[in-house]
């Protein structure tokens, strides 16, 4: 922990970069060495009356049980020390300290806190000051790099372009604990049934484009349909800043609320850093990024650590029950017909074996819920020849690029209930829209001689067909 103390006097040098459900991101506008190209991560707490939304104490009784081989965990004092730790010892080793920033934490005074608090208030969307605030119970902050620009000492006026990408799950699960009747979760890539999710509960407002499986397929073609799909659905998933502000996408994190520059303002700003002809720029931008993904291989990692998921959470909430020492729930609501000896068997494990597999699931969820964070700009020809170089074919130019992983927090291990919950309200929700779809579209059909079709429905039937194990995408 650094021994700066930052007052109330400092929060003016700090302004809004960003946020998520848990966490407020500033970036630095002072003039202190130490701080310059930094940004600031400020825990949030949730305004319905809970305390920090990760919890503000250090890790439970059955936490410390789970991480028990990480004993630099086990023995820390504080939540903060612990997430700082986990990213550290855990979540680097695992996706390559090449990829991840720790950061270190700074001490600030409750004034700070307050003071940046009334600060950003206005600039941060509705909805997120409506459900949360700083959280003025913490007396550190983690001060990390700034991953949407390059580090001090570039030049003064070289201009850096990033993508912001939050991949989710990019694998099908092939558990045998996945019950018959959600056998559907085998074939449909989850990130896909969220959809029907979000928007029932009107968190979106279209389905995304987006398949998860084509940006992890390894393959260049797939990569690029990923992109040229973000591109089209953002949501939070895919955002773009131009020298360190948003150009691209919603801040806030959350759905798809608000779109900084769309279409030709997009272009337009790409000239400043992609050499082709107006109207050109934006493909030429998403070949810049699909490229570079494969070239990093960085993906390939994650799509490693998301796997340590090998049973499901319908069968990892059985191991969670053991090492809580609670009756299994899922196990007593179950009927008896239902209560397969797959279960059943799950309970009498030794516990060193639900600890792995809880602790597994634990991490693989940090990886399915991290983003990516990647950076370009022109390379000069005068600067040392580099590794991350990636050549765009289509403007002829070098870009130096360096790619980030953000957001690797531990989730707590009181989630797996909820982690279990919200999986069948997913599966539930997506295989009632599959069956009213087909119910409305058999009825159209029927009522028309199959010739109305309106656009509805030819939307979502595509998305319904669509991102099944056999799909190649074509069917788009
Ligand atoms: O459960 P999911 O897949 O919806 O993921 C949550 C994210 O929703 P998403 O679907 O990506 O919009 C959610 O993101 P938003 O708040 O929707 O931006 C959080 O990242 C949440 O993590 P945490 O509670 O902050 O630790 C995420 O929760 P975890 O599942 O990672 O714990
Ligand atoms: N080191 C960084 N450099 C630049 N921008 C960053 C950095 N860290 C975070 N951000 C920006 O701030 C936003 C919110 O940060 P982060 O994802 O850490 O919040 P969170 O609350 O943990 O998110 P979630 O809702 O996924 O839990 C990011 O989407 C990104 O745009
Ligand atoms: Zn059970």
């Amino acid at each position: 922990m650094e021994e700066v103390i930052l007052e109330q006097k400092d929060a003016g040098d700090w302004i809004y970069r960003g946020e998520g459900a848990a966490n407020l991101i500033l970036a630095y506008t002072g003039s202190s060495p130490a701080f310059i190209g930094k940004v600031m991560r400020i825990q949030k707490s949730q305004r319905n009356g809970k305390t920090g939304v990760k919890g503000s104490r250090a890790l439970t009784t059955h936490e410390r049980l789970v991480w028990r081989e990480n004993e630099e965990l086990t023995a820390s004092p504080n939540r903060e020390i612990v997430e700082q730790l986990y990213v550290k010892h855990v979540m680097s080793p695992l996706l390559g300290p090449k990829h991840v920033d720790v950061g270190i934490r700074v001490h600030v005074a409750k004034e700070f806190l307050k003071s940046v608090e009334k600060n950003v208030t206005f600039h941060r969307p509705a909805w997120r000051v409506d459900s949360s605030q700083v959280d003025l119970n913490r007396d550190s902050v983690l001060i990390l790099s700034d991953h949407s620009v390059f580090p001090t000492g570039s030049l003064k006026d070289e201009p850096c372009i990033t993508v912001e990408i939050k991949p989710k799950c990019g694998f099908l699960p092939i558990s045998r604990f996945i019950a018959e009747e959600n056998a559907v979760k085998k074939t449909v890539v989850r990130f896909r049934m969220h959809q029907a999710l979000k928007l029932l509960n009107q968190e979106v407002s279209e389905y995304s484009k987006y398949n998860p499986l084509e940006l992890f397929s390894g393959s260049r073609e797939g990569i690029q349909k990923a992109i040229e799909a973000l591109y089209a659905t953002p949501q939070n998933n895919f955002r773009v800043f131009f020298n360190g502000s948003i150009v691209f996408g919603s801040l806030g994190g959350g759905t798809d609320r608000t779109t900084a520059l769309v279409g030709e303002a997009f272009e337009d700003t790409l000239k400043n850093i992609i050499q082709a002809e107006n109207g050109q720029r934006t493909t030429s931008f998403i070949q810049l990024v699909a490229e570079t993904i494969y070239a990093s291989g960085a993906l390939d990692k994650l799509l490693e650590v998301q796997k340590l998921d090998t049973h499901d959470i319908e069968g990892a909430i059985h191991a969670y029950y053991n090492i809580t020492s609670q009756p299994c729930m899922v196990c007593r609501e179950l009927s008896k017909d239902k209560l397969s000896c797959r279960y059943t068997s799950l309970h009498s494990i030794p516990l060193d074996e639900s600890l792995k597999i809880v602790k597994d699931y634990l991490i693989a969820a940090t990886a399915k819920d991290c983003s990516l964070m990647i950076s370009f700009r022109p390379k000069e020809d005068g600067r040392l020849p580099s590794h991350n170089t990636v050549y765009l074919g289509s403007t002829d130019q070098v870009f130096e690029y360096k790619v980030y992983f953000i957001d690797l927090d531990l989730k707590p291990l009181k989630k797996m209930e909820a982690y279990y919950e919200l999986d069948k309200k997913i599966v539930s929700c997506y295989s009632q829209m599959v069956k009213t779809e087909h119910e409305t579209d058999k009825a159209v059909r029927m009522n028309s001689n199959g010739s109305v079709r309106d656009q509805r429905y030819a939307l979502e039937d595509s998305f319904l067909n669509c991102y099944t194990e056999d799909c190649t995408g074509k069917c788009n």
